[in-house]
């Protein structure tokens, strides 16, 4: 469950490909087109509002396809719910953004494909939305809503959890992007309070490594967002249109916030999903 294109890829990539690659059904639902977004590429610039939104449908599709995932969505469908753009700009109050949406109304469109797909495991942001975008948060709120209505419709979802960056990794991880940023395409580095969901090692319950192979493909989606995102040579590093250089993480860390966890820290988001989940 993702606010925008590209996110999926960012925050998800490896995960997705490492389970689409293993024969797991994978089902992406994305809340907005993005049409607020700023754009990289000088030449794609003219692109704005329905025509950026359309664009980044595209590159949505492209990013699937790098990772392997057939089935990905959008919220109620193409432009039922507008980018709010970033937290604080007046954006936030058109009555059309996701931000101004009914909760429950929108948690019941998702609760309809949890109720179709009836998943083992479901993946969104934590409460800040990780990095305090309103479309994140209202990712957040909706899809914990949405995990409500569907039990009570008779599906109770095993596991739920939220993206997360270890503070350890994160740290070690921008100690060396500032010893390599003078060989990088980038002039600025962002720090660590710029990673979405960065906590205290303790909290994360689990790490998804899919290897070189998902790396790679991570990387090749992040790419296919090329309005949004620019992915250095060599696909260790990673900038945004605000130019800051931050690390492209080949594994992906969660916290669970719904369900039983499976030993300290598993490897495998649906470990102990096999018993049923229907609800009498
Ligand atoms: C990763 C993400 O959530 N991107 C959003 C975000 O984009 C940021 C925004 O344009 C900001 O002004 C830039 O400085 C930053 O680099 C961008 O990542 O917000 C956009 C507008 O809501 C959204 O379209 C984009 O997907
Ligand atoms: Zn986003």
């Amino acid at each position: 469950m993702h606010a925008h294109p590209d996110d999926e890829s960012i925050n998800n990539g490896a995960t997705m490909a490492r389970y689409a690659a293993e024969g797991a059904r994978v089902t992406l639902v994305t809340c907005t087109l993005g049409e607020r977004g700023e754009v990289i590429p000088p030449q794609l610039r003219h692109l704005t509002g329905s025509a950026l939104g359309e664009h980044r449908r595209h590159e949505l599709a492209a990013a699937m396809a790098e990772l392997g995932v057939e089935d990905f969505r959008l919220l109620g469908g193409a432009g039922r719910y507008g980018d709010s753009g970033m937290m604080g700009l007046p954006d936030n109050d058109d009555p059309g953004s996701f931000w101004q949406a009914d909760v429950d109304e929108a948690a019941a469109l998702l609760a309809e494909v949890v109720l179709e797909v009836r998943p083992q495991v479901l993946v969104t942001y934590d409460e800040d939305g990780g990095y305090g975008h309103p479309d994140h948060i209202q990712a957040h709120r909706v899809a914990m809503r949405a995990v409500e209505l569907a039990e009570d419709a008779g599906w109770r979802i095993p596991k739920v959890y939220v993206n997360r960056a270890p503070r350890s990794v994160v740290g070690a991880a921008f100690v060396r992007l500032r010893e390599e940023l003078p060989g990088l395409p980038f002039d600025k580095s962002a720090v660590v309070t710029d990673v979405p969901g960065v906590v205290d090692d303790g909290r994360i319950t689990a790490e998804i490594d899919g290897g070189p192979r998902c790396a790679a493909a991570k990387a090749a989606a992040m790419r296919a967002h090329a309005t949004q995102v620019e992915v250095a040579p060599g696909e260790r590093y990673f900038a945004l249109s605000n130019e800051l250089a931050q690390p492209l993480f080949p594994t992906e860390y969660y916290e669970l916030v719904r369900g039983e966890p499976v030993g300290k820290r598993e490897n495998d988001l649906f470990a102990g999903t096999d018993d049923a989940t229907e609800v009498a």
